[in-house]
């Protein structure tokens, strides 16, 4: 699919100012508008794409883009042309009175500007004494529906279709609660078209699928499937028991009422009972627009349903007939897209890879892709048993999903492509877990008998293991040493032959000297940012000549191993990689005891009655501690001077004793782990999330969900300001700020 595409651009491109197309591209182009055209199928009528939405944008831009340049080449037909898809036989055909649209599409903010300017012109030029205002709402990722009203009473649901005729699914429509039989109020027109969208709630999709899943069913593919296909049931019965809501988002052919705008219109249906949408807005200018963009480009999970962009109309109906339609869409409202969270990519391979405590997790390794504004390559499957829950082959066309910061998930298959795929022999072949270790070649196995994580057992000396554990080391969470990334830690573990690897084991971290790295690629050649231009070829003369001096960035690691000596106890127990402790149960057992042979002493019982600690991770460190190397680790540390005892530092003030306080957004001047060990070191306990028994929420930039939360529940939000004051001076500063 990707070969006649790509060659596609270069044709066009290559002939813009040609007169006749070319034979080739004449083919081509038949060739994608029957793609095109087969999907359209397949999403409108059978409700089961077989591409992503971002996919088949693009495939349908390209044919827009030579159909501009070759207008000749474009049919009465061509799938540019429809509105939707043909209706299906399956449902009673409806003629609408008023033909229903599909909207233009905008994919950036200059397209946008482009499309706002023209709309501006043209209005200028036609009404000059007047400026429009937009009225700006979401756009629902669901299916379109056209109600028709007479004289109040709901007569008939009917499915967008081509825009002229849709499907009659008024008897599936009646079961939704959101949809009045009869309009509330009075005055009612003779005859009303209400469109809106219909859709299924996330947080309901979520359940339902969890109940399609317990009953041993696929699972529905994403909301707008779910709502397509709910409404295109035979059987009411069965729509009835699919959870289904509705927003207004216009009208068509209405008897005898006055409106003079799309809000007013909105208003008029609400006060009738019909459900419309809270987040629209009515705004001025082009900058207002753009906000509102930003806005809910990061809220777009918190709604109540999903959604594609937003979409842009002008408010007054006089301004929107000057503007007019294409024979597809208005030219008074656009529909901006936001960046695809759903692509379809090729599954290239399951591979597994070994992580720092010997897990050993699959992963898919897949055709590089664009998706939320980054590339995807990779993407853990966690355990065989996801693969398996997945339905995933090696072969496969996956789904992939990435929703803002979230790491990227693997849906799983395109289903109508796997059956194409299962005819060719060899296409499609099953993930096999491996019996061995990639990395050291060990058995593997799972710790205990029913355990769905395999481990490698060489924890000591597996390479993988030990880079793994080195690098976390280094992590920010942990000792924090710049110098120590992946690449470090790579280098440091694994040999470069014909040199054995510099470091067998993490115990001998603090006892690496600058010799132990001078045949070492990344010290050897690489020059540190302090090394200033020319410098390189300096360094590395002393290197040859007489091995005495370091390059830039031996000096560099060994200034910050030397620097992470000194950090606190809770950090050190972070880098030890105790699996279940991580920072917070670290911070736990830091304040709780103060010293690591304190640690070491305490007995499990003991352990799981601190707080913040329990059962699970209490056994664990217990077990750690039982294993000489680990304990080996410990102690060569302390001999390099690495700090294993936290001074209790009597000069801070216990200001926030018995205070719960969490701090959400960017702070100036304290990073998140400061933030943390400022609240920790006065009394107070940092927590991660809001509840009822929060006592203070510390708001810096862009603060999220998190502060939402807090003014829902009532919890007293500080700024930064008044967050350094409640650390110095405890509640009472706050009091006392006037
Ligand atoms: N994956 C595939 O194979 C495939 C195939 C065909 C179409 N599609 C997808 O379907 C869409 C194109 O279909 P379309 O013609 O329905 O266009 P569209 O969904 O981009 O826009 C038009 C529709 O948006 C809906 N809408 C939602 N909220 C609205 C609001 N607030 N105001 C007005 N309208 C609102 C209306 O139902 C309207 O008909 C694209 O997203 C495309 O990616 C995908
Ligand atoms: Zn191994």
């Amino acid at each position: 699919m990707s070969s006649p595409r790509a060659r596609l651009d270069r044709v066009t491109t290559e002939h813009d100012d040609a007169a006749a197309p070319p034979p080739e591209l004449r083919e081509e182009y038949a060739q994608l508008a029957e793609e095109v055209a087969t999907h359209q199928v397949a999403y409108h009528q059978k409700d089961a794409p077989l591409v992503s939405d971002a996919e088949y944008d693009e495939l349908i831009h390209r044919l827009r883009r030579i159909e501009a340049e070759h207008p000749e080449l474009k049919s009465a037909d061509s799938p540019t042309e429809q509105v939707g898809g043909a209706p299906s036989e399956a449902f009673a055909p409806v003629d609408h009175i008023q033909r229903l649209y599909s909207l233009e599409d905008l994919f950036s903010r200059e397209e946008l500007r482009v499309w706002y300017d023209r709309a501006v012109a043209s209005l200028q030029r036609q009404r000059p004494e007047e400026k429009p205002r937009w009225l700006v709402e979401l756009k629902i990722d669901g299916l379109a529906i056209n109600l028709l009203y007479r004289s109040g009473e709901l007569v008939r649901a009917a499915t967008r279709g081509d825009g002229i005729t849709g499907e009659d699914v008024t008897h599936n429509v009646r079961t939704i609660k959101d949809i009045p039989q009869t309009l509330a109020g009075e005055n009612h027109p003779e005859e009303l078209e209400v469109r809106g969208e219909i859709f299924m709630p996330s947080a309901d999709f979520e359940a339902f699928n969890e109940t399609l899943i317990s009953a041993g069913k696929p699972p529905l593919a994403n909301p707008r499937n779910a709502a397509a296909g709910s409404i295109r049931q035979k059987d009411p019965a069965k729509t009835a028991k699919r959870p289904l809501s509705m927003f207004v988002h216009g009208i068509g052919a209405r008897s005898g009422l006055e409106l003079t705008s799309q809000h007013e219109a909105y208003d008029q249906l609400a006060a009738w009972g019909l459900p419309v949408s809270p987040y629209t807005e009515i705004l001025d200018t082009f900058e207002q627009i753009e906000a509102y963009l930003d806005r809910y480009q990061d809220k777009r999970h918190d709604l109540v349903h999903q959604i594609d962009g937003v979409v842009i109309k002008v408010d007054d109906f006089t301004h929107q007939r000057a503007l007019g339609h294409t024979s597809r869409v208005p030219r008074w409202a656009a529909a901006f897209k936001y960046p695809p969270e759903e692509v379809t990519t090729e599954l290239l391979d399951i591979r597994v890879q070994v992580g720092r405590t010997g897990r050993v997790t699959p992963f898919a390794v897949l055709e590089p892709v664009k998706v939320a504004g980054s590339t995807v390559e990779k993407a853990t499957l966690h355990n065989q048993d996801v693969v398996k829950a997945k339905n995933l082959l090696i072969g496969d066309r996956v789904t992939i999903r990435k929703a803002g910061d979230v790491i990227p998930e693997v849906l799983g298959p395109v289903l109508p492509e796997r059956k194409r795929r299962q005819e060719e022999p060899g296409r499609l072949r099953e993930f096999v877990f491996p019996t061995h270790c990639p990395s050291c070649g060990a058995a593997l196995a799972p710790t205990k008998e029913d355990d769905v994580d395999i481990r490698c057992p060489n924890t000591e000396s597996c390479p993988k293991q030990l880079s793994e554990r080195v690098s976390h080391i280094g992590s920010r969470s942990a000792l924090d040493i710049e110098a120590l990334g992946d690449e470090a830690a790579n280098a440091l573990t694994q040999p470069d032959e014909p040199n054995p690897a510099p470091l067998r084991s993490e115990a001998d971290l603090f006892h690496l000297s600058p010799e132990d790295l001078r045949e070492v690629r990344i010290w050897r050649d690489k020059r540190g940012k302090d090394a200033g231009p020319g410098q390189r070829e300096l360094v590395r003369y002393f290197w040859t000549k007489n091995g005495q001096k370091p390059t830039a960035n031996t000096v560099k690691l060994f200034a910050e191993l030397e620097k992470a000596k000194q950090q606190p106890l809770w950090r050190v127990l972070v880098a030890l990689s105790i699996r279940h402790v991580g920072p917070t149960a670290s911070r736990a057992l830091a304040s709780a005891y103060g010293s690591m042979d304190k640690i070491r002493a305490a007995d499990e019982e003991e352990l799981a009655g601190i707080d913040g600690v329990g059962p699970v991770i209490a056994a664990s460190v217990r077990e750690w501690f039982s294993v000489d190397w680990h304990v080996r680790v410990v102690d060569r540390w302390a001999e390099a001077g690495v700090r294993m005892v936290d001074e209790v530092d009597e000069d801070t003030p216990r200001t926030l004793e018995g205070l719960t306080v969490v701090v959400t957004g960017s702070l100036e001047n304290y990073s998140r782990d400061e933030s943390k060990e400022a609240i920790i070191s006065r009394g107070g306990r940092a927590s991660g999330s809001v509840s009822k028994k929060t006592d203070y929420v510390v708001a810096g930039e862009n603060a999220g969900s998190k502060l939402t939360k807090a003014e829902q529940l009532g919890v007293p939000v500080l700024d930064e300001e008044q967050f350094s004051l409640l650390l110095t001076h405890g509640p009472e500063g706050l009091e006392n700020q006037g």
